[in-house]
């Protein structure tokens, strides 16, 4: 019998990708979940027995699933987030965690500019209320001349403040590993967190969640943020006490929040999306066609280094 694959992402349960054929051509059985949707629990218990490799998105794997997963030698990553995965347990029990480093940092970032720009010129609410009969102009803001708070400056974040400083703006960074970005001091520093949130007219969310389960963006820096702030999140919705987010937004404290990822994902309830004063993308920032195409390529190369060994 074939070694079996499991593929999982969003991304690629919707229509056949070639890395996923040339896996089958290459003598894998490829065994999917359902089309186009989030699998969820009992869905990868039902599919994980029996399969070596597994090609997986952004859902929660949790102990029990790899507990059915006696066979799985790899799991490996269309993307580069792995705060899905429970990582002490695969390690435990040797399964290797690969990603794709890098691979969809262009679609990312290019999404974090369009809802900068969203957010800063209310084209959500202009574009709606024109549809629905109205004719709204809100005054808006330009990026040019402001500042960007970046918090991670990996893949993502150092294109982010690229763009940003070629459109004019002022970056200040917090990355505890400080890459060497090599752009002008006059444009570019490190801070920091406490005082890029107090000084940023943009804070742009670029890293992972904490290791230790804390919350990045907590109640005390949500309201000691610069009044009116725009954040932007295309990282993870656990960076951000939501709970704290919607009453600074309330009271006009954060002027926007514009976010591409929530805990849930479709999210079960609308409060946060469905806020005057929110932008929210169904987690599309690494679904592009170049990017799905570079890390799908990336993800099955890792596959079989594994285990064609
Ligand atoms: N919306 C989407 O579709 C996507 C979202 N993502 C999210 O974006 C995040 C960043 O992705 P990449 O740039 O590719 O990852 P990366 O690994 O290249 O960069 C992450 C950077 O964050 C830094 N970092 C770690 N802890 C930090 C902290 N506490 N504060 C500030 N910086 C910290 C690291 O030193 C590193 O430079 C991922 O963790 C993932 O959650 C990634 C791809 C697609
Ligand atoms: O790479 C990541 O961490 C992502 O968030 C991308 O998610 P996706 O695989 O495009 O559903």
């Amino acid at each position: 019998m074939n070694q079996r694959i499991l593929v999982t992402p969003r991304s690629l349960t919707q229509e056949p990708h070639p890395d996923v054929e040339r896996m089958r051509e290459q003598g894998f059985e490829i065994v999917y979940s359902t089309a186009g949707a989030m699998p969820n629990e009992q869905e990868l218990i039902d599919l994980v027995p029996g399969c070596v490799g597994w090609l997986a998105g952004v859902e929660p794997v949790t102990p029990k699933i790899i507990e059915a997963a006696a066979a799985l030698k790899v799991i490996s990553r269309n993307g580069v987030g792995v705060d899905n995965l429970p990582i002490d347990m695969l390690r435990e029990r040797g399964v290797k965690v690969m990603i794709a480093e890098g691979a969809n940092s262009m679609g990312v970032a290019e999404l974090t500019i369009g809802l900068i720009f969203s957010a800063l010129r209310s084209i959500p609410h202009s574009d709606a209320g024109i549809k629905a009969g109205g004719w709204p102009r809100l005054r808006g803001a330009e990026i040019h001349g402001r500042t960007v708070g970046i918090i991670g400056c990996g893949a993502i974040g150092r294109e982010v403040a690229r763009m940003v400083i070629a459109l004019g703006a002022r970056v200040f960074a917090f990355d505890p590993a400080r890459p060497n970005l090599d752009l002008p001091s006059s444009a570019f520093s490190y801070a920091e967190v406490d005082d890029i949130v107090a000084e940023a007219d943009i804070l742009s969310l670029h890293c992972p969640l904490p290791r230790d389960g804390s919350t990045f963006l907590d109640r005390g820096r949500i309201f000691s943020a610069k009044k009116g702030q725009v954040i932007v999140n295309t990282a993870r919705a656990r960076l951000v006490d939501e709970d704290a987010l919607i009453e600074a937004l309330d009271l006009g404290q954060i002027g926007s929040y514009a976010t591409d990822v929530f805990e849930q994902e479709p999210p079960v309830s609308l409060e946060l999306a469905a806020h005057g004063r929110v932008i929210a993308t169904s987690h599309i920032g690494g679904f592009t066609a170049e990017s799905v195409d570079r890390a799908t390529r990336i993800a099955a190369d890792n596959l079989l280094s594994v285990l064609s060994a």
